[in-house]
């Protein structure tokens, strides 16, 4: 649905995004993260059209954006880090306002009733701006994002800004818009992006430093899996028996009876471990992944970033 193939983008001298490709798939929730001064909002900026790459194409549902702009925005819903409110309008009159500005088609009344509802602001719907919380605000932009039914949804850090309770509410919003939508949404906040996304782009300085499902990410950054062991027995007969497992690469002794086995990526070598030990009388007391949890993947992957 989104592709992104070989962007470039420099600011004078500073390059700020060096041949980044990556894709989101129909009804794919991808997080791009990354810390302050990754090239996250430029990345975002040029996907939705509002700035254009030195090298590179993006394609929205097949549509290059540079080529054929007006057809690819139509598909694009964009919620940008400070949503460009009109804040001495009402909520009503500002979503109608966009309405117009986006020429569309749908049945004006009913559509924005629609999509209130959709972001539990329907209660506000009479007030200015201007006297709203952070949180509604955010809620506006984001109907304002939604009106026409864009099939792709573009967020620039939904989230900045609002306290713990309203960024759970976006956040279970957010989720809920993805079983409609492909959804692209940035952060700086690893836990975020991992409790809402399917999948998580990470970029450093420009780069795409992972991409991978979320669950799968902390591995394929490791580029092997790891198991915590222990395991009663001779350390001898303990070495050898695992190291006959199909995908370990190499068992190391910890202390008591504990062992860290390495394997290859994607390979589960877990019930061959079961029979390979149980065969030589060696009782397994534990076994358990122990991955780089995601905290210490991003820190390892961004480390010298600017944040
Ligand atoms: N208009 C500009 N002129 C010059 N340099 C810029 C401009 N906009 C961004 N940059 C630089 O490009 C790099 C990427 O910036 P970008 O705003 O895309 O990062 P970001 O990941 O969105 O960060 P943040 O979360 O702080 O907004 C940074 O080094 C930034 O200083």
């Amino acid at each position: 649905m989104i592709e992104v193939q070989h962007v470039t983008k420099r600011y004078g001298s500073v390059k700020a995004l060096d041949d980044i490709s990556f894709t989101a798939d129909s009804g794919e929730v991808v997080g791009l993260l990354g810390p302050n001064g990754a090239g996250k909002s430029t990345t975002m900026n040029i996907i939705t059209g509002y700035l254009s790459a030195g090298e590179g194409t993006v394609l929205i549902d097949g549509v290059d954006i540079l080529e054929h702009p007006k057809q690819a925005k139509a598909k694009i819903g964009y919620l940008p880090e400070i949503p460009p409110l009109y804040v001495d309008m009402t909520v009503r009159r500002y979503l109608e306002f966009i309405f117009d500005l986006k020429k569309v088609k749908l049945p004006k009344k009913e559509h924005i009733a629609e999509v209130m509802t959709i972001v539990k602001i329907s209660d506000v719907e009479s007030r200015v701006i201007r006297n709203l919380s952070k949180g509604y605000r955010q809620r506006v932009g984001l109907a304002a994002a939604l009106l026409g039914n864009p099939p792709v949804l573009i967020l620039d850090e939904p989230t900045v800004g609002l306290d713990p309770k309203q960024i759970i509410d976006i956040r279970k919003l957010i989720k809920s818009l993805g079983k409609k939508h492909t959804i692209i949404f940035s952060s700086h906040v690893l836990s975020e992006v991992s409790a809402v996304c399917d999948r998580i782009v990470m970029i450093n300085n420009g780069k795409i430093v992972a991409d991978a499902a979320t669950d799968k990410l902390s591995e394929s950054i490791s580029g092997e899996g790891i198991l915590a062991l222990e395991v009663e027995g001779a350390v001898s007969t303990v070495r050898e028996a695992i190291g006959t497992v199909d995908g370990v690469k190499r068992v190391s002794k910890a202390a008591g009876n504990n062992y860290t086995v390495e394997y290859e990526s994607g390979v589960d070598v877990r019930r061959g471990i079961f029979n390979v030990l149980a065969k030589a009388g060696c009782p397994i007391l534990m076994m358990r992944s122990g991955n780089l949890t995601l905290e210490e993947s991003f820190l390892k992957l961004t480390e010298g970033g600017a944040d």
